[in-house]
């Protein structure tokens, strides 16, 4: 749970830990016991950190981002060529007002993106979802670049929840059995207009839906807000080259709510155009979560223990995306 946490969220150098992650015996490395304890802090006081030495090139993480400007400056007409529809999985580009957050419509576009499946792979609930992402023409090579990127960001976040895996107690692999074998994951590359008045709400208060997210944000506007126990909300302002790393919901069942998922919101004040791409790493699509036995075992009379429904995470997800996305339900 969120405690009072003031001012910068905690920053983490993850690099001791990614360099011994293969090791059946890593906790015994002094480097990779510093970064779990570290790792246990955040997700315990702030569910937010910012993750360093993680091996992604600067130059990819950049360039990430600036092809995602030169996407959204481009005019509508062209935009809409990759239109999000519930036909198309709810797959592709969505104009301006069509994202809503706790029934409020959300200042921001965007391109939403998710691990494609097999047809019929997950039945009727996979349907919602099925179809291939939607990439645009122009910019060029924009799909091979955020396939690279996808790829080395879901290597990330694995190694990533090793750790956290270690902080919670239990062995490096408690998140990659039969939940997580398979992993899913989600993408949205996000443009949000400078702003006119004040505090126009650029995305609503939320958490996020599955494990872990890495977020890529413009370096030189502060948008991001995380919400502490007091309910102030506090920036999450840029550091070039990290990567902001927050929980899930599905990672707040399955460590019984020994970490919990934070809620934050996105204001851009700056008057030029920001641009966001988050990444999330999810369990199985079809996964059942609820909290793993050891760390029910682990943490019994757990002061903040909840009693947990058992949810199938791709349930979770379509129920999110069609309240997000209610309007085009209605034009299907
Ligand atoms: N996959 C994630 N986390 N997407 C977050 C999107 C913003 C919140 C969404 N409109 C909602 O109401 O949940
Ligand atoms: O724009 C951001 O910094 C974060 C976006 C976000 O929270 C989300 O898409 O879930
Ligand atoms: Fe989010």
């Amino acid at each position: 749970m969120a405690t009072n946490f003031k001012s910068l969220l905690p920053i983490i150098d993850v690099s001791p830990l990614l360099l011994k992650c293969d090791d059946f015996d890593m906790m015994e490395d002094a480097g990779v016991a510093e970064v779990v304890g570290k790792l246990d802090r955040a997700c315990r006081d702030v569910g937010f950190f910012y993750v360093i030495g993680h091996g992604i090139s600067e130059d990819l993480i950049k360039n990430v981002k600036e092809v995602t400007h030169q996407f959204f400056q481009l005019p509508y007409e062209e935009k809409l060529k990759i239109k999000i529809t519930a036909a198309a999985g709810y797959r592709g580009y969505q104009r301006i007002g069509v994202n809503f957050t706790s029934g409020k419509q959300d200042l921001h576009e965007a391109i939403d993106c998710y691990r494609e499946f097999n047809h019929g792979m997950y039945g009727e609930t996979g349907k919602v979802l099925e179809g291939p992402n939607q990439w645009p023409k122009n910019p060029q090579d924009y799909k091979e670049l955020m396939d690279e990127y996808i790829k080395l960001c879901t290597d990330l976040s694995k190694k990533i929840l090793r750790g956290i895996s270690l902080a919670l107690g239990g062995s490096s692999y408690e998140f990659e059995g039969k939940m997580v074998g398979d992993p899913f994951w989600v993408m949205r590359i996000i443009g949000y207009p400078g702003v006119k008045g004040e505090n126009e709400i650029g995305c609503g208060a939320h958490t996020d839906y599955g494990l872990l997210t890495l977020i890529n944000q413009d370096d030189d506007k502060t948008a991001l807000q995380v919400r502490n126990l007091a309910g102030d909300w506090i920036s999450a302002i840029p550091i070039p080259g990290s990567f902001i790393c927050n929980i899930g919901d599905m990672l707040k069942i399955l460590s019984n709510g020994i970490y919990e998922s934070t809620l934050h919101r996105v204001i851009n004040n700056s008057p030029r155009y920001r641009v966001c791409v988050a990444f999330f790493y999810e369990t199985n699509f079809d996964a059942v979560i609820e909290p793993l036995e050891i760390f029910k075992e682990k943490y019994p009379q757990n002061k903040r223990f909840q009693n947990f429904k058992k949810v199938v995470y791709g349930e979770h997800l379509i129920n999110k995306v069609q309240t997000t996305f209610a309007s085009l339900m209605e034009h299907n």
